[in-house]
């Protein structure tokens, strides 16, 4: 499917392009907003370029991490491109939540595949996230329409993946779903006991319905446990201990009481950092240590 490019902004050292793609799995237009760095224009990368896909929270478009989250700069001085999906699918034929709430529905699609009707025509978040998107972005970037540039991009190898609060749950169990596919994972206050907190039993009874035995398959707790540590893989979380939504939304005790007993004991660091709160003021404090961790694990230092 091809994209369209609505605009091309030149920030930092390279360009941020707001496109739009016509999606089989949520059956809509999505945006997406790409930042090529510096090396795509000027040609110094060494080899194709990786990528880091970040994952918004709660009431967000692919907007507030490229505005407020700062990562252009790092992206520059490592040499990675950054993906920033759209939260939901979006569009008049769209469901959204019956109660009018901004957590379930639009801009909380929780990047899970709804089974739950009407959610499961459109709410297929997983599957355009972790194999649409990439896959889109590679025929895209081959493809005779792409950006103006000297450089080549890695949509699918070597590749990242991040994001924030209902992001950071997206980013955490997609890459614990698909061990083989990310280098490396990070995660600002992620809603990681989704089975137990507010939002993401929402989400979970809305979009997968009401047995439990069907919200594990994409629960951190479980996935844990689940999935067999593979060498090399390793997840950095902050949270801020001043996050207004830490109790009961995001309730980060119970997963730190697993990981010293998971297969994953000593590769996941959680770190509670004093006074931030869950906002951008937080998140961009800590985008340059997440990029300095992914630029390692995507072989760029
Ligand atoms: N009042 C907030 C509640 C939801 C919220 O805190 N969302 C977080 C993610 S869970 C966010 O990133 N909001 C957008 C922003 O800060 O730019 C809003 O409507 O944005």
């Amino acid at each position: 499917m091809s994209f369209k490019i609505k605009e091309e902004i030149r920030c930092a050292g390279g360009k941020l392009l707001k496109v739009m793609h016509q999606s089989k799995a949520t059956g809509t237009p999505m945006d997406v907003n790409l930042y090529l760095p510096q090396q795509y224009y000027d040609g110094t990368a060494k080899a194709k370029i990786p990528s880091l896909y970040f994952l918004s929270g709660l009431t967000c478009t692919p907007n507030n991490a490229s505005e407020k989250a700062f990562w252009q700069r790092e992206a520059d001085k490592y040499g990675f491109a950054m993906v920033f999906p759209d939260t939901s699918p979006r569009g008049p034929n769209v469901p959204t939540d019956p109660e009018g709430g901004w957590d379930f529905g639009v801009g909380a699609g929780f990047y899970v595949n709804a089974t739950q009707p009407p959610f499961n025509t459109n709410f297929n978040m997983y599957q355009y996230v972790h194999s649409e998107l990439p896959n889109a972005l590679t025929d895209f970037f081959r493809s005779e329409g792409r950006p103006a540039g000297l450089g080549s991009v890695d949509f699918i190898d070597n590749v990242s993946i991040t994001g924030h609060s209902m992001g950071g749950f997206g980013a955490v169990s997609g890459f614990l779903k698909n061990i083989n596919k990310y280098k490396s994972c990070s995660a600002f206050a992620p809603i990681i006991d989704p089975t137990t907190t507010p939002w993401g039993v929402k989400a979970f009874t809305g979009y997968l319905g009401t047995n439990k035995e069907t919200w594990r398959e994409y629960d951190p707790c479980e996935l844990i446990n689940e999935v067999p540590y593979v060498a090399g893989k390793e997840i950095l979380i902050h949270y801020g201990t001043n996050d207004q939504w830490k109790e009961p939304y995001l309730r980060p005790e119970h997963f730190i009481k697993l990981v010293p007993q998971s297969k994953w004991a000593n590769h996941i660091d959680v770190k509670l950092v004093d006074g931030f709160d869950h906002s951008y003021y937080f998140i961009s404090t800590f985008v340059p240590e997440h990029a300095e961790f992914h630029a390692k694990h995507l072989g760029l230092i």
